[in-house]
């Protein structure tokens, strides 16, 4: 039956729109004719803001809303422009996305494949992914700052943490540990300094992992979690984590496994109330913006991770097996962001 995917496009700054055509590009060519792909850009970002004052507005969040799934390049224009100041364009932008299509799921996952070189581990070694919380902790905004620029300004940034946040992607985890190979989750966080919030998620994480028999738990201290990323990551499988300390981990993964031009994610909405939203871990790189320097592989494995949410499974598997062939072919040699495209583009037709 012919069917149309509804896809919302927001490549946003720097190299993000040099990623997400590539991305484009790629999901174009591996759907079968019978499917239809809509595509419907928006304009936001930094420079979309400088230009017309406009970061997200109500109305442009409520069009977003009707789309079945967002692609997102990355945005973040220059950090020394006083107008981007405030995280204006982090926060009001892909924060405000994240927080109001309820993307609780932050999923990165982390993989080393054949032929791409890790400073430390092997082939195999890195195989894991993190499910990071999304909508809570130290990102909600909760915080504030008195006297500010006297030295006794003081500034607050408060960790919010519910059960009901914590349980809904603690529960996310275990049914991915559970459906992995090795069924085997790992809780990070700092439970012997942050005793409140670390307190509530110990406690979730025990009282759910009673009903996941077969999944084995244990619990590393953030700190110690960043040892063993390089010093042994084979040891995780399924890693569950609030979202700074998700966030920070997610780069460190993606550098031990060939660097974070690789480094896909899916902000997902697991309930389906709401668009999930893919994107490269990275960020808009305005070192290298415009030059064709940049990686385009997150972006394209996030689009993977698109349609595995939508229920394409055989085409998801057709991009990651393409990513697979060229990054095994792919040698020393500099190419650029739209070579790599049409590399893998040409990589889905071998098979
Ligand atoms: N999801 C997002 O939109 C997102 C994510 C992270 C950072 N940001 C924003 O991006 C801007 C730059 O942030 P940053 O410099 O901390 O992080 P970044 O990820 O943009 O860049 C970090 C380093 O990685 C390199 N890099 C990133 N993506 C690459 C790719 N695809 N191929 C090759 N090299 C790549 C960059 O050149 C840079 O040296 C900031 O405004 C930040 O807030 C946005
Ligand atoms: C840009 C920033 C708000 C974002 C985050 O911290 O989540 C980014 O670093 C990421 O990893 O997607
Ligand atoms: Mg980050």
């Amino acid at each position: 039956m012919p069917r149309t995917i509804d896809l919302a496009v927001i490549p946003g700054d720097g190299i993000g729109p040099e990623v997400t055509a590539e991305a484009l590009k790629v999901l174009r060519a591996v759907l079968p004719a019978d499917i239809e792909l809509v595509e419907t850009q928006y304009p936001f970002g930094a420079t979309h803001y400088l230009e017309s004052g406009e970061v997200l507005s109500d109305e442009s969040l409520a069009r977003l809303k009707q789309h079945e799934a967002i692609l997102f390049g990355a945005v973040g224009g220059d950090p020394r422009d006083p107008r981007l100041a405030g995280g204006i364009i982090e926060r009001g932008l892909l924060l405000k996305l994240r927080f109001a299509l309820d993307h609780y799921v932050n999923l990165r996952p982390a993989t080393l494949f054949p032929g791409i070189s890790s400073p430390l581990a092997a082939p195999g070694d890195v195989d894991f992914v993190v499910v990071r919380e999304g909508t809570e902790g130290p990102y909600v905004g909760n915080g504030g700052a008195m006297r500010i620029g006297t030295r006794h300004e003081v500034a607050n940034e408060t960790s919010v943490n519910t059960a009901f946040g914590v349980e809904r992607v603690v529960r996310f985890a275990f049914e991915t540990a559970q459906s992995r190979a090795r069924k085997r989750l790992t809780f990070v966080h700092k439970t012997n300094v942050l005793v409140h919030a670390g307190g509530l998620w110990q406690r979730i994480v025990d009282r759910v992992a009673t009903e996941y028999p077969e999944v084995a738990v244990d619990y590393l201290h953030v700190d110690a979690a960043t040892i063993f990323m390089v010093t042994e990551p084979s040891r995780f499988d399924t890693i569950v984590t609030d979202n700074l300390f998700g966030d920070i981990l997610t780069d460190l993964a993606g550098a031990i496994s060939g660097g974070i031009g690789l480094a896909a994610s899916g902000n997902i909405n697991p309930d389906r109330e709401f668009p999930s939203m893919f994107e490269p871990v990275h960020g808009s790189a305005p070192d290298i913006a415009g030059k064709q320097l940049a990686d385009p592989t997150a972006a394209i494995l996030s689009a993977a991770l698109l349609l595995q949410h939508l229920g394409l499974a055989d085409e998801a598997a057709k991009i990651n097996g393409a990513v697979a062939r060229d990054l095994a072919g792919r040698g020393e040699a500099r190419r650029g962001t739209s070579e790599t495209g049409d590399a893998i583009v040409a990589a889905i037709g071998e098979h």
